[in-house]
């Protein structure tokens, strides 16, 4: 899938990750036969880090295959799940997107450096 300009984030699905995060909180408690992320959340870990872990793994498939449409897709997966695991440990995405913004500009060869230096 060819990545079109279109395709660039508009004002609306900017904050698509906080939404989202919004209907996974509402889920909490709701019944599991009607809501997927209601059945994955009464699951706990067993159930969502095995989602995540298969989700990761078929990322690194479809990339290695290079199909666009299934990387992005299997991609949207993996955010998904990693979401419910976030959510199911009362985090947000905002507290990882705070660490990125913390980490911006760090030079990743320099960071590492300075673990050992000193
Ligand atoms: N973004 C998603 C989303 N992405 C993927 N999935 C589901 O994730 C599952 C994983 O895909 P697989 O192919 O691995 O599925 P599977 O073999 O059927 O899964 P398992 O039974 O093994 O867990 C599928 O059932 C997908 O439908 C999602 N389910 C829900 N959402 C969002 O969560 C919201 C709330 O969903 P419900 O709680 O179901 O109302 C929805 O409105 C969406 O916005």
């Amino acid at each position: 899938m060819a990545v079109q300009a279109s395709a660039v984030p508009t004002s609306g699905s900017a904050d698509i990750l906080a939404r989202l995060a919004e209907v996974i909180e509402s889920r909490r408690g709701a019944d599991p036969s009607r809501s997927y992320v209601a059945k994955l959340l009464a699951g706990g870990d067993d159930r969502i880090l095995k989602k995540v872990g298969e989700e990761a793994t078929e990322v690194v498939i479809a990339a290695m295959q290079g199909e666009k449409a299934r990387i992005v897709s299997e991609t949207a997966d993996l955010w998904f799940h990693t979401l419910v695991m976030l959510a199911h440990h009362e985090l947000r995405p905002q507290d990882v997107l705070a660490e990125l913004m913390r980490r911006e500009g760090l030079s990743g060869i320099d960071e590492k450096a300075s673990r050992t230096a000193g």
